[in-house]
């Protein structure tokens, strides 16, 4: 799809993180596939912007009320916007798995093989020590000559220390390994969620606010990229620390197995009580976060109309109701945090008092034994406190591996290219014929078209019309499947346009919408985003759409910046930057959706001889809300509630004096 214009003007600050975020994957992979879909979540960003503002009202009701709702409803068809879904029970293990395999298979298990190997390396150092203590040489120094106990030293000394570098050698590679895959796997997890949201399909845009997805992108992500690593590396290693330890007591001094055993028993109930909890404050923590992103992304875009209204402190209360409810659950959150670690200190500190009355009391047990329980006791008790902690911790950031990797698993638009490919030269001709063709927005709204049949002959113009509501952008979306049909189909020379990929189809057809979108870039990106075509070829465009005057007097003419969503520039000059893309990017078929709705008649005027000049030849379909714009085509299609109602030449049409087409042009003072 050949998009000419959008809104970018609508698309501010909130949305410009999507295409910058857009903008990257296109450095990436600079294919034509990924600017087509940037731009297509750039519409379709846009087009649910505009839903939302119908349904903010509902949405700060709903959170006025402060109603928490953390599942959908069993019934969420047709519903606008579906409540954010907050998971229950305990993270799915298919989730560490996605990670895990993002990670790469191989390599996790070479670096747990290195932490482990660091551990048996350090419980084989504490070994070698007894072993070292227990030589029968050094223990009767005096046995033997002054060099051999040196020698022997230095051979026990020298072990240790090897020992001591290998365990640096492979702590380096645990690390090297695990901190390497990690940016790899956060990394995965961003660009399939990005691919996913991007194809998908126009009803999760309607169904959920851009806030939502800027908190999987942002806040999850970055819990992801920086928290999810440290928490992993201390919880290994502090793991296999422990596992390490407890086989060394077991060994050594198997007594303190009565003070290790009722502890970890004690250790894991805690755990599984706290847990829980613990993960479910943090998906709710998650939740409500995104009504504040969504709030605040909509304040900044409306911040004009905002301060015009004299509704700031509204807002401002609205911001902190919404950051009131989500410190909540923060807040509880880190409570819980803290009281897991006074309970487990606490516990920790009773157990050693527990030993310590144990070696009092006890007359048969040796005092070394007692002392060496104490001082592993005091060692586990440190491990398992970091254990409890970082498990809790990992379990948090789980979440946002899990609310990430929902967005992985999204289901898609239609195939963007399919097997069955239509002729490179199609559409040869441009006719386009609607065969019963019905369809709604998503499944449990009232269709929207309901039964359209007609055939546009090729090179026709036609104007399509209709009272507000009555479906007219509807049937552009139908031609660029953005909506698909519920029942009947549409043809264009010949090919249904179900039966080929999205891409395939969407390149074929130009529009030039209501709102000119521009990027932050120059005059010549703007027009050319991916380089197709000559200096000569783009000022021809600019001629043909009376910007080459105003180009040549830029100081740096293609190359001029044109600011922030085209800032520079005037709504009108924008509008016709678009017209230029437009003329670059030709067709035989070309849509304008009240093109000209936004510009003085002046612009309108250049816009429309502009169109019949360079289009002549093609099949226009126009949708007009100045209905002297279209009072020229050849024929004029009259839409009311989703069906044809007239569609004929307009003298045809204004012959009928009851007709809707000439009640709408008596009200327009053109007859
Ligand atoms: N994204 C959407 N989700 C659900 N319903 C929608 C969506 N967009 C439009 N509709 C509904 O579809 C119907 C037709 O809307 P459409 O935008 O096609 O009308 P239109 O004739 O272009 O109106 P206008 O002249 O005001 O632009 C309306 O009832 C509208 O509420």
């Amino acid at each position: 799809m050949h998009l000419s214009s959008d809104g970018a003007s609508a698309i501010n600050s909130t949305k410009h993180s999507s295409i910058m975020s857009v903008g990257k994957l296109l450095v990436k992979h600079g294919s034509l596939i990924d600017l087509e879909r940037s731009l297509s979540a750039a519409v379709m960003i846009k087009a649910t912007m505009a839903m939302r503002e119908r349904n903010l009202r509902e949405s700060k009701a709903s959170m006025s009320k402060k109603s928490l709702k953390t599942s959908i409803p069993d019934s969420t068809e047709g519903q606008l916007i579906k409540e954010e879904t907050a998971q229950e029970g305990s993270v799915n293990l298919s989730v560490l798995i996605e990670f895990i395999k993002a990670m790469g298979i191989p390599a996790t298990i070479m670096g747990l093989l290195a932490l482990a190997a660091q551990q048996g390396l350090n419980i084989y150092q504490n070994f070698w020590i007894t072993f070292w203590t227990e030589d029968i040489y050094i223990k009767n120094a005096t046995l033997i000559h002054t060099q051999s106990y040196t020698d022997i030293t230095f051979y026990y000394l020298g072990i240790y220390a090897l020992l001591g570098v290998l365990q640096g050698i492979t702590l380096f590679l645990f690390g090297m390994i695990a901190f390497t895959r990690f940016v790899k796997a956060t990394g995965d997890i961003h660009d399939r969620g990005l691919n996913c949201i991007l194809r998908s399909p126009m009803s999760f845009f309607d169904t959920t606010p851009v806030g939502r997805i800027m908190n999987r992108f942002s806040s999850d992500i970055d819990v992801i990229d920086d928290r999810f690593p440290r928490t992993f590396r201390m919880l290994s290693i502090m793991g296999f620390m422990l596992f390490g330890t407890i086989v060394v007591i077991i060994v050594t001094t198997p007594v303190s197995m009565a003070v290790i055993i009722p502890m970890l028993i004690v250790y894991i109930v805690i755990i599984k009580l706290y847990l829980p909890s613990a993960r479910q404050l943090k998906r709710i923590e998650s939740v409500t976060r995104s009504p504040i992103y969504n709030h605040f992304s909509e304040t900044i875009s409306g911040a004009s109309i905002i301060r015009s209204y004299r509704s700031v402190n509204r807002f401002i209360d609205e911001f902190y109701t919404r950051l009131d409810i989500n410190s909540c659950f923060y807040y509880a959150a880190n409570t819980g945090m803290g009281w897991i670690g006074i309970f487990i200190e606490s516990l920790g500190n009773l157990i050693l008092l527990a030993v310590a009355l144990f070696g009092i009391i006890s007359t048969d047990v040796n005092g070394g034994d007692i002392g060496l329980a104490l001082t592993y006791a005091f060692q586990i008790i440190i491990a398992m406190n970091i254990v409890v902690r970082g498990v809790s911790e990992m379990q948090m950031n789980v979440v946002s591996i899990e609310r990430c990797e929902e967005y992985m698993h999204l289901p898609p638009e239609a195939d963007w290219i399919q097997r069955n490919k239509p002729p490179i030269d199609w559409p040869q001709k441009g006719t386009i014929k609607f065969c019963n063709y019905k369809t709604r927005y998503r499944m449990g709204l009232e269709l929207v078209l309901s039964g359209i049949d007609c055939f546009i002959e090729n090179g026709e113009r036609v104007g399509i019309v209709g009272r507000t509501g009555a479906g007219k952008s509807s049937l552009t979306q139908a031609l660029f499947r953005i909506i698909e049909p519920a029942e009947g189909s549409i043809v264009i020379d010949g090919i249904t346009t179900t039966t080929i990929g999205l891409h395939e189809l969407r390149r074929k057809i130009t529009i030039l919408p209501q709102d000119p979108v521009l990027f932050s870039d120059t005059l010549r990106v703007n027009l050319d985003p991916l380089g197709q075509f000559t200096d000569t070829e783009i000022w021809k465009a600019l001629e043909c759409a009376h910007l080459k005057d105003f180009a040549m007097n830029q100081t740096k003419q293609l190359m001029s910046e044109l600011g922030e969503g085209g800032n520079n520039l005037s709504i009108g000059q924008r509008q016709l930057v678009c017209l230029a893309r437009t003329l670059l990017h030709k067709t035989n078929i070309l849509l304008l959706d009240e093109a000209t709705a936004a510009v003085d008649m002046e612009t309108d005027d250049l816009i429309q001889r502009t169109i019949s000049e360079e289009f002549a030849e093609c099949t226009i379909l126009s949708i007009a809300h100045r209905l002297n714009t279209v009072m020229d085509y050849d024929r004029i299609m009259v839409l009311d509630k989703g069906t044809i109602v007239e569609f004929d030449a307009p003298d045809n049409l204004l012959r009928n004096k009851d007709g809707i087409f000439y009640l709408m042009a008596h009200d327009a003072g053109l007859v």
